[in-house]
């Protein structure tokens, strides 16, 4: 990682479990071990877990006075510098956790948009982070200036939590900060209306979009090298990819698509990132077809994958068809393997599977496109830009007329079936 001279920070990590916080909100040993790979994701230590059960949480403290005096007990005793909660901590809880341990206070969404903030590439991925950070900010205007004006406006490096708008953004009134996301959503609409003209682009060429989504972790990027081929990083890491990768993919010698790769989704996902992720995601509002990659490695696999549907759901895209590619296979053996129609087992690591997958995305895609050769008399010579345009030219000969294999879609074929001569060879 990039801070192997730095000290890393010294993390406590804290969870409630109660029933009041529902499913999305309490904390269990997976999530707080899914909280921990934060952590190291996010360049920090964990030096303790604990665990609270609470009936409902304490509105000033949220896991009660005494549990905050042994939490401190455990901040003293492993030298940490920071305390992690993976619940969402309100504004004033925060401060006033911050204020009685002495050390900064962070909860799990705080931590997520830090990682982001960490990964983002591009000038889309950070105006997107940078949107959500804003949103996230904006209640807690009050309670970060205490630690904020500690540290001097940091942004890249640093301790985690301090990644992101610095001291002076923060100077400035809640109206300045008001205006900046304006400023953000502004700029994101303006990435938006670019991606919904490359789109257009897109959906003349009838080039299928294929959409590849799924938990952290789950091995998208892998998949998306394995079909096509590319270069994208892939790592062991929580939220490696955030900025969408579109590749193209011949399925079969009728088919071609764009596959995309997207960010990860995960369990309590900051609502902010979603609605700031929202330009990214959007190519599955339009996408053909999703393949939702499930690691079946993962002792929660199951969990994971309803999470991921729920946000399927929230992004309006459940109505699209859809296969469940259950990935790491090569890590599980054959018959815990789910079977069924639209599902595959593949590992996108050792290339297994990759075969059935292809079919099947071929047989949910290929719509009637076939190959045939036309036999163009010269004065029809425009139908050839038209042609390049609207379907895939192979071969073009100039003879008596001029002859071109192309592999068209019905709708294609339809306007030129004058011209065909020879049927296709299947
Ligand atoms: N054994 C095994 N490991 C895999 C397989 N597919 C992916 N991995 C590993 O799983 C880790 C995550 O893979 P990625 O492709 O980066 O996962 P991702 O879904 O793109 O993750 P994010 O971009 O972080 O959301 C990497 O260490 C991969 O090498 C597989 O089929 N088998
Ligand atoms: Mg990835």
């Amino acid at each position: 990682m990039e801070q192997t001279q730095e000290k890393r920070d010294l993390v406590v990590l804290v969870g409630l479990n109660s029933p009041v916080l529902g499913r999305d909100g309490t904390a269990d040993d997976s999530s707080m071990e899914e909280l921990s790979a934060l952590v190291e994701t996010a360049g920090g230590e964990v030096t303790a877990i604990l665990l609270q059960n609470r009936d409902k949480p304490d509105p000033r403290t949220f896991i009660g006075e005494g549990k905050v005096a042994e939490v401190q007990l455990y901040v003293e005793n492993t030298e940490a510098t920071m305390v992690i909660f993976d619940n969402d901590l309100s504004p004033s809880q925060m401060r006033v956790l911050t204020g009685l341990l002495g050390v900064q206070v962070l909860d799990r969404c705080g931590l997520i948009l830090d990682i982001f903030a960490q990964r983002a590439k591009t000038r889309e991925g950070r105006l997107q982070v940078e949107l959500a950070q804003y949103q996230y900010l904006l209640p807690r205007l009050v309670g970060m200036w205490t630690h904020l004006e500690r540290q001097a406006g940091t942004s890249g490096k640093g301790p985690i939590g301090s990644r992101g708008p610095g001291e002076t953004q923060l100077e400035t009134d809640r109206r300045h900060i008001h205006r900046k996301i304006a400023k953000l959503r502004e700029d994101l609409e303006e990435v938006r209306r670019v991606r919904g003209t490359q789109r257009d682009r897109r959906q003349k060429n009838e080039i299928p979009v294929v959409a590849i989504v799924g938990y952290t972790n789950a091995g998208k990027s892998t998949l998306l090298n394995q079909l096509t081929g590319a270069a994208i990083p892939a790592n062991n890491r929580l939220f490696d990819t955030l900025e969408t990768t579109s590749r193209l993919l011949s399925v079969s010698d009728t088919l071609d698509v764009v596959v995309s790769d997207t960010v990860g989704f995960i369990r309590k996902l900051p609502h902010q990132l979603v609605e700031a992720f929202k330009a990214t995601l959007e190519e599955l509002e339009y996408a053909d077809l999703l393949l939702h990659v499930i690691d079946v490695s993962s002792p929660e696999w199951q969990q994971q994958t309803q999470v991921v549907e729920a946000l399927i759901h929230e992004l309006g895209a459940d109505q699209l068809p859809r296969i469940n590619v259950f990935n790491k296979s090569d890590l599980v053996g054959g018959d815990i393997l789910p079977h069924g129609e639209d599902i595959v087992s593949v590992s996108a690591k050792t290339g297994q599977g990759i075969g059935d997958l292809l079919a099947m995305i071929g047989k949910r895609l290929d719509k009637g496109s076939r190959r045939v050769t036309l036999h163009l008399p010269y004065d029809k010579g425009g139908l050839l830009d038209a042609l390049y345009r609207e379907a895939k030219v192979e071969q073009v000969d100039y003879s008596d007329t001029i002859d071109v294999t192309a592999v068209c879609t019905p709708k294609t074929l339809g306007q030129v079936s004058q011209w065909i001569e020879s049927k296709p060879q299947e």
